[in-house]
C-alpha cells in the first residue's frame, strides 16, 4: 500500500510572500524599461507596474477567499464589501521612488483583522529585501530567483537618542523641531513602508509622519513592526487602526516607533507642534 502525503496547505503569511515575490517579478520588468507615469484624479503618480502588480496580488490571493483592499482597485471605483477579516494591497508603495529610480519602493500585502493590521509582508523589488510579521513574530531575508534567502528573526532596538527615519518625498516643516526637542541621534530620508521595516530590523527608532498615507500605504508595515515589538500610534496615543471606508481609508497623522512609550512621547511632542 502507497501512503500519499498531502503538503500542508500554505499559511496566509505564505501565501502573501508567494504573492509578493511574483508582484516584485511584474514590477523589476517594468523598472527595466523607461517607465510611463500618469496623474491619478488626486495629483499622484501612478505607472503601468501599480495596476499589473496589484491584479497578479489578487491573482494570488483569491484561493483564500477573502476580501481584498487594493489602491489601484479603490482608485477605479472598486471597493469590495470589507467584514472583519481582509487584506489590504499596496502593489506599488513609494510610485515616486520608483520614478526617481532609487530602489525605495516596495510591494504591501496585509491582513486586517479587527480593525487591526495582524499580518504583513513588505517586499523591496529592486534589492530584494523582504519582510514579514505575524502573530509568530518578525524576520527579514532577500528574495533570489524567486525563493527567499537567509531568513532570519528580527526585533526593534532601544536607545536613549532615537534614529528617526521620515519620508523622503513628504516631509513636514515641524520635523526639524520634532528632532531637536526629542535630541534625536540621526535623521535620514527613506521612500515607502521600508520605515517601518527600518525600525523592526533595529536600524532606526522613531517615525513620526504629519503628512497624509492610506491604510494601504500602513497596513504592512505597522504589522511588521508590531509583530517585531514596536508601536504605531495616532496622536492620541491610540493604536492606529483600520476600516475607515467613511474617510476614504485616509489615515490621522501617527507615529511609529520602536516602542509604545516611544511612540507616545513622540505623539505627545506632535501634539504640542501641530497646536
Ligand atoms: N495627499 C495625500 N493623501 C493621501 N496619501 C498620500 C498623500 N500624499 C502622499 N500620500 C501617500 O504617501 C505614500 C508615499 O509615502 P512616502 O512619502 O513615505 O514614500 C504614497 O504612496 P504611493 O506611492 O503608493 O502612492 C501615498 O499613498
Ligand atoms: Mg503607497
Amino acid at each position: 500500500m502507497s501512503v500519499v502525503t498531502e503538503a500542508p496547505p500554505l499559511t496566509l503569511t505564505e501565501v502573501a510572500v508567494e504573492a509578493a515575490i511574483a508582484a516584485a517579478k511584474v514590477i523589476c520588468a517594468v523598472y527595466e524599461r523607461p517607465i510611463q507615469v500618469v496623474t491619478k484624479d488626486d495629483g499622484s503618480p501612478v505607472t503601468e507596474a501599480d495596476a499589473a502588480a496589484e491584479a497578479v496580488i489578487i491573482e494570488h490571493l483569491r484561493p483564500t477567499g477573502l476580501p481584498v483592499l487594493g489602491e489601484e482597485s479603490v482608485a477605479a471605483g472598486i471597493v469590495p464589501v470589507l467584514g472583519e477579516r481582509y487584506f489590504v494591497v499596496d502593489p506599488l508603495d513609494g510610485t515616486k521612488e520608483f520614478i526617481k529610480r532609487n530602489g525605495e519602493f516596495t510591494v504591501n500585502i496585509a491582513l486586517v483583522d479587527g480593525g487591526r493590521a495582524v499580518m504583513g509582508v513588505v517586499l523591496a523589488p529592486a534589492t530584494g529585501d523582504i519582510f514579514a510579521g505575524d502573530a509568530d513574530g518578525a524576520w527579514t531575508g532577500r528574495v533570489v530567483d524567486g525563493e527567499v534567502t537567509g531568513r532570519r528573526d528580527i526585533r526593534v532596538t532601544t536607545q536613549a537618542r532615537p534614529r528617526i527615519v521620515a519620508s523622503r518625498s513628504h516631509g513636514h516643516v515641524a520635523l526639524k523641531q520634532l528632532c531637536e526637542t526629542l535630541d534625536v541621534e540621526s535623521d535620514v530620508s527613506v521612500g515607502s513602508s521600508l520605515k517601518f521595516c527600518l525600525l523592526a530590523r533595529g536600524e532606526a527608532q522613531l517615525y513620526p509622519r504629519f503628512t497624509p498615507t492610506c491604510e494601504w500605504d500602513t497596513a504592512a508595515g505597522q504589522a511588521v513592526l508590531e509583530a517585531a515589538g514596536g508601536a504605531v500610534v495616532t496622536l492620541d496615543g491610540a493604536p492606529l487602526r483600520y476600516g475607515k471606508g467613511d474617510l476614504k481609508f485616509l489615515n490621522p497623522y501617527f507615529v511609529a516607533a520602536a516602542s509604545a512609550e516611544l511612540a507616545e512621547a513622540g505623539a505627545a511632542e506632535m501634539r504640542r507642534l501641530l497646536g
